[in-house]
């Protein structure tokens, strides 16, 4: 295009005022002389507060001396100024603004005059608006390192190229003048529709954006492309400026893939992390197929620590390419120590070249180069108190390098596994608990079930005693007793006299009572005589009556027991104890079968059945002339000896039993249990007082007892349990023992509440009788 080096005349000025550029007229001083709206409106100022001021105010260093220098000097040359300029705007903030000065003349004064054109990197477009004069547009268009072109409005071929044009494009100027861009394949934008509006638009200008141009040198770049028409000698032209978006399109599409990846990222995390609390394997194979997936990464691995962090064992592998799980074998510390020691120093291992690195070279042959393996990103993954293992990351046969989001990446899905790990080892210890919870509930209730059971049978053994041992309120569990038993059946049917032989306590009147009852005189009644009870004197009187004032004291008549049993059973306990006295008399009346009462002249016939009963060695007495013969004969028709309770210890359990459940109903007590170690104790003690001894020891045990378990108190088997082997001890030794002892722990008292004789349930008239048969005084 052909310069002009005509002058702006004042129209031109003023129609170049009225236009949309941001352009000034400065003096030599640099003072502005006319400035336009819009530079005024971008600058920030009103017209009045820039003119007649200096340049400087808009950027302080502009006219700094090596700056004014430069500049002057290209002024004075008529030369053009240009430059990106760091604009202070009256707000106070900066813009870079590319500046253009040109030395112009005012074709009135002749005076010189700084032309400037502001052109604000967003705003290529003003220049467009240039219309009025083609000095500056010329000047403007060659000089601005903005690429444009102009084209002619008939044939939309290049009329002029600028050289940044041709440096943006590659094409030479002379290459392209008079062809259009769809002969050189540039663009295809001027078809028909586009010649309508252009033809169709007056002053505006068209924008045409992400246009792909095909620039000489192969590779498409992307611009926005502003169209507008220009007048140069009244003939139109369209002037195209472009302004290059490639790197910014590439750029935005970097981000879009950026923030896309970050969001599937989000995604991932967010995914996995809801997969905490699951089964564990099925967590880790999720972890590894989608972490591959999003990050398309080809290998993920997951790997925990065994052998106290000497190895380190495959639990997961995924393969994107295949799409498939793989299988690991373990590495071993020693067999790696650079990569073991530095994954636990620094915790994050990136490797971009992985074959030739320090950390990774160690298995670059065994297991990197077999597969292909270019670059490893490995994480430690934390447990609750050491670390669980490593997370891998392994690109095959891949250039691109692992970045510090894909290092941030790797090290949420580590804590995603960690959280795995721990929520899983809760899981387990939970499952744990509730089973060993349930196994305890389990145990309870069987050991429920068994107290259950233990009572029933308890109570089913207790009433096993009540319907089978029960013969008269005896119970028993001993061959000894049962042969006792035997013979008192078969002799309770007859009138025969009974002799019962036994230690006190033994039960001898409760098998009198037994004999009775089975007997077919059980509607009669059975009288007792406890013949040691008795004061001598009163003896007879006891046993067959007296007439009123046969005697001093006889004040009434009285029956005497044989009277009393007639038609029944006549029962002489302690009969050893007879007096000498008493005791013809007493053979009389058995063998006549008749009484005569004291002070009567009459006898009297009654029908008694006999029995007799003693503690001591009848015989003995016989022989020691204490007991009368032909009594003894007379009463030993049918002599039964109940054996002492230490014979037939087989007994004390069943007794036990029986006395628990006797008074445990009596005192209104719920004692259930008795341990075996009570009754091996009971068993293992001689038992002097026998049965008697037995049954008052388990009544205190029940009254004291508030347990469901018999505990006798003091009791202690073991310094008995001499008495029972010290088999030199006699029969009236050990009554004699005993009662000491009773004595001892009543302070002497016999008579009365807690006195030895009510201890030992004896009369105390018995009591004092037998103590002074043994010998024992008085304490
Ligand atoms: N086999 C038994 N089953 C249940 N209780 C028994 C049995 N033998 C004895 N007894 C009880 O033992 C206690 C003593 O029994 P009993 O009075 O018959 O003995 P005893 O030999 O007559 O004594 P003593 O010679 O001192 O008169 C009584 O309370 C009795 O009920």
């Amino acid at each position: 295009m052909k310069k002009n080096s005509s002058r702006l005349s004042q129209n031109e000025l003023a129609q170049l005022f009225h236009d949309k550029t941001l352009l000034c007229f400065l003096n030599r001083e640099g003072e502005f002389l006319q400035v336009s709206q819009p530079l005024c409106k971008f600058l920030g100022y009103q017209e009045n507060e820039l003119l007649f001021k200096n340049i400087n105010l808009l950027q302080p260093s502009l006219f700094s001396d090596d700056v004014r220098m430069g500049f002057w000097d290209s002024i004075k040359k008529e030369a053009h100024w240009n430059g990106v300029v760091n604009l202070l705007m009256s707000e106070g903030n900066r813009k870079n603004v590319m500046c253009n000065f040109v030395r112009l003349k005012n074709p009135e004064t002749e005076k010189a005059y700084f032309f400037g054109v502001f052109e604000p990197n967003s705003m290529p477009v003003s220049f467009g608006e240039f219309t009025a004069n083609d000095i500056c547009f010329n000047w403007f268009f060659n000089n601005s390192p903005i690429a444009k072109s102009l084209f002619s409005l008939k044939t939309f071929q290049f009329v002029d190229v600028n050289v940044a044009w041709e440096n943006y494009t590659g094409f030479k100027k002379a290459d392209v003048l008079n062809k259009t861009p769809s002969k050189l394949k540039i663009h295809d934008i001027f078809d028909s529709s586009f010649i309508k509006k252009i033809q169709a638009n007056k002053d505006d200008c068209i924008t045409i954006d992400e246009i792909k141009l095909n620039v000489s040198s192969g590779t498409p770049k992307y611009a926005t492309i502003t169209f507008k028409k220009i007048y140069i000698h009244n003939e139109v032209f369209l002037l195209q400026i472009i302004t290059d978006i490639t790197d910014r399109l590439r750029y935005q599409k970097e981000l879009e893939a950026m923030s896309q990846k970050s969001v599937q990222k989000k995604d991932v995390i967010l995914k996995l992390a809801g997969l905490v609390g699951g089964d564990l394997s099925y967590v880790f194979k999720e972890i590894t197929r989608l972490t591959a997936k999003t990050m398309r990464i080809e290998r993920v691995s997951i790997w925990q620590f065994e052998d106290e962090n000497n190895i380190i064992a495959c639990q997961s592998a995924y393969n994107l390419k295949e799409h498939d799980y793989f299988k690991q074998a373990e590495f071993k510390a020693h067999d790696y120590p650079k990569y073991f020691q530095y994954l636990f120093k620094h915790k994050t291992l990136r490797v971009d070249d992985a074959i030739h690195s320090e950390q990774t070279e160690e298995f670059a042959e065994r297991y990197l180069k077999p597969l292909n393996i270019t670059a490893t990103l490995d994480v430690l993954i934390q447990g609750h108190q050491a670390y669980y293992g490593v997370l891998c990351f392994e690109q095959i046969g891949s250039k691109e390098e692992w970045t510090i989001e894909d290092e941030e990446f790797a090290t949420s899905i580590a804590n995603i596994i960690s959280l795995a790990v721990e929520c899983d080892k809760r899981n387990t210890a939970e499952i744990e608990l509730i089973k060993s919870n349930q196994k305890l509930v389990g145990l309870n209730l069987e050991l429920k079930n068994l107290q259950k059971k233990l009572e029933q049978e308890n109570i089913y053994l207790r009433e096993e005693i009540d319907l089978v041992f029960n013969y008269e309120e005896m119970v028993y569990g001993s061959n000894s007793f049962s042969k006792v038993l035997t013979d008192v059946e078969r002799v309770a049917t007859t009138k025969a006299t009974v002799l019962l032989l036994g230690e006190s306590g033994t039960g001898k009147e409760l098998l009198a009572r037994a004999i009775h009852n089975i007997s077919d005189r059980k509607n009669k009644p059975l009288i007792k005589v406890n013949c040691a009870a008795i004061p001598k004197e009163l003896i007879e009187s006891e046993l067959f009556g007296h007439k009123k004032g046969s005697f001093t004291g006889a004040i009434n008549d009285k029956l005497g027991k044989f009277q009393l049993a007639d038609g029944g059973t006549l029962f002489l306990d302690e009969i050893g104890e007879l007096p000498m006295d008493m005791q013809p008399k007493l053979l009389r009346a058995i063998q006549e079968s008749e009484v005569e009462q004291i002070g009567s002249t009459k006898t009297e016939k009654v029908d008694i059945r006999i029995i007799t009963a003693t503690n001591r060695d009848l015989k003995q007495e016989v022989k020691d002339k204490n007991f009368r013969e032909d009594l003894y004969f007379r009463i030993n028709v049918f002599p039964i000896t109940i054996p002492p309770l230490r014979e037939r210890i087989e007994d004390i359990p069943i007794l036990l039993e029986h006395f628990v459940n006797k008074y445990s109903k009596l005192y209104n007590k719920s004692v259930k249990f008795i341990s075996e170690e009570t009754k091996r104790n009971m068993q293992s003690y001689s038992w002097p007082g026998n049965i008697r001894e037995l049954e008052n020891l388990v009544e205190r045990a029940i009254i004291l007892s508030n347990n469901e378990k018999l505990i006798i108190p003091d009791f202690k088997s073991s310094e008995k349990e001499a008495l029972i082997s010290s088999t030199s001890l006699s029969l009236d030794d050990v009554q004699r023992i005993h009662i000491k002892k009773i004595l001892k722990a009543t302070n002497g008292k016999i008579e009365g509440a807690e006195g030895a004789a009510e201890l030992l349930k004896m009369k105390p008239s018995t009591l004092r009788d037998r103590m002074k048969k043994l010998g024992i005084k008085k304490l």
